[in-house]
């Protein structure tokens, strides 16, 4: 396959060969030779985004999300990645969870990882000789799942996760921080007055502070302040924004009501330029979305009892695209291209991903960047029925390939999915562990 005069991230126009599930050429004016030929001029042609942190919900919580509509959401994304957490029923803890969770998983039509969690429970020498993609998101406070654990089995966690050469993703709130004054309000901003900024610095500083004694490396999850990625970034840690911390502030909350809680809630707008800056100058790593359905009917309840999370992984590129479509931003689409796919295929070390470049996967986006679309919940295909992004402007992809095979095409108005059987990440090196 040949697709043709694309260009790509930085401007540049190329042809780009696809032959079996790699990139095999990229260059210009390429002949094709019997194969077929997509016509890409005037369109942009990007790497597909790795989106190192969602909650696809199988096993256990089947009605929010399942790896079918969640890979469908992602695929109609962009997303051509998905690494799910461990957060599910049962947790990811042993290696029976893993093996359950990835039949599950069999059921995507984009590529995936599974990562792996900690609680009192777990079973370490088993789960950390699956082919985890992470070990985490360990949770060091109670987040959806009450999985938060004690500093000492953190650090334990972080010190058997080094050895095997697993990186460890930290979800940095700490509960000690969290501001009860809070707790007699019932409007929907108590919920970021209550899980305070302080609470994930104090939470990112402890994290980085036994990772350095350790020398391990950790990746903070969804930094929500500039002060938590500062500390990482300084601690030489790495760190992921998600789409909602970069996009919505509590100046939202009036209208998102309980559909904008989440963990760690969304901050002050001079907050959230602040994180903004720093997705833009390279200093925040990796966007990620921390995809995290749950169902109208249970968000619509009490500050205090909607559960914590918003949907993104449709959205996330889209919207990013968008902002780089706004010279104003800063945001350019190379750094898109960055923070979406070559960084987090560094980080998590994932070489065949991430780029589009010979021997690589092809895993790619084509996009008209010269028209925008209104987001609306009711043409998105996660199973939760909403989006915090409502009305935002977005540039939808026209399709979507992993591994040289088309899984998702807008034709016109019509939305057509192939059922490409998605492979474990971490299998490609056909490395087996025991
Ligand atoms: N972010 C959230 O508010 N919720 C996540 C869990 C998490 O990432 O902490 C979920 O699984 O619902
Ligand atoms: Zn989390
Ligand atoms: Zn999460």
């Amino acid at each position: 396959m040949l697709i043709r005069n694309a260009t790509l991230a930085d401007g540049r126009q190329r042809d780009v060969r696809v032959r079996g599930e790699t990139i095999a050429e990229v260059g210009r004016d390429l002949e094709p030779d019997d194969e077929g030929t997509i016509e890409a001029t005037g369109k942009r042609l990007f790497p597909g985004m790795m989106d190192v942190h969602v909650h696809f919900r199988q096993p256990g919580y089947p009605h929010k999300e399942t790896w079918e509509s969640g890979s469908r959401a992602a695929a109609a994304g962009g997303v051509t990645t998905v690494v799910d957490q461990p957060n599910t029923d049962p947790p990811t803890i042993d290696g029976e969870a893993f093996d359950q969770k990835a039949e599950f998983a069999a059921d995507s039509i984009i590529d995936w990882g599974i990562n792996g969690g900690v609680t009192a429970d777990w079973i370490p020498n088993v789960l950390l000789r699956r082919r985890l993609f992470a070990l985490g998101e360990v949770f060091l406070a109670d987040s959806t799942g009450d999985m938060g654990i004690e500093t000492a089995l953190f650090e334990a966690a972080l010190e058997l996760a080094t050895e095997e050469g697993v990186t460890v993703t930290v979800h940095a709130e700490d509960a000690d921080r969290f501001n009860d004054d809070a707790r007699a309000r019932d409007d929907a901003d108590a919920w970021s007055a209550y899980r305070t900024a302080e609470a994930e610095a104090a939470a990112v500083t402890r994290a980085c502070e036994a990772a350095e004694r350790m020398g391990a490396r950790i990746h903070i999850a969804h930094t929500s302040t500039p002060e938590g990625i500062d500390i990482a970034a300084d601690a030489g840690m790495t760190t992921e924004v998600t789409p909602h911390h970069l996009l919505l502030s509590r100046k939202d909350l009036g209208e998102l009501g309980t559909f904008g809680r989440m963990n760690p809630p969304l901050r002050r707008e001079k907050r959230r330029r602040e994180v903004y800056d720093r997705v833009v100058d390279g200093t925040v790593d990796m966007i990620a979305t921390d995809h995290a359905p749950h169902t109208r009917e249970e968000k619509d309840a009490s500050i205090w009892d909607a559960p914590s999370g918003v949907p993104g992984v449709e959205t996330v590129l889209p919207l990013l695209l968008a902002e780089a479509r706004d010279p104003d931003t800063g945001l350019t689409y190379e750094r898109v291209r960055d923070l979406t796919a070559a960084n987090p295929a560094d980080v998590f070390d994932v070489p065949q991903k991430g780029r589009i470049e010979p021997g690589k996967d092809a895993d790619l986006v084509l996009v008209d960047t010269t028209e925008t679309t209104e987001i609306r919940a009711g043409d998105l295909h996660t199973d939760c029925g909403w989006t915090p992004f409502e009305g935002f402007e977005a540039v939808f992809p026209e399709w979507t390939m992993v591994r040289g095979t088309m899984v998702y095409e807008r034709d016109s108005d019509e939305d057509v999915f192939y059922g490409h059987q998605g492979e474990n990440v971490r299998d490609a090196d056909g490395e087996v562990l025991e």
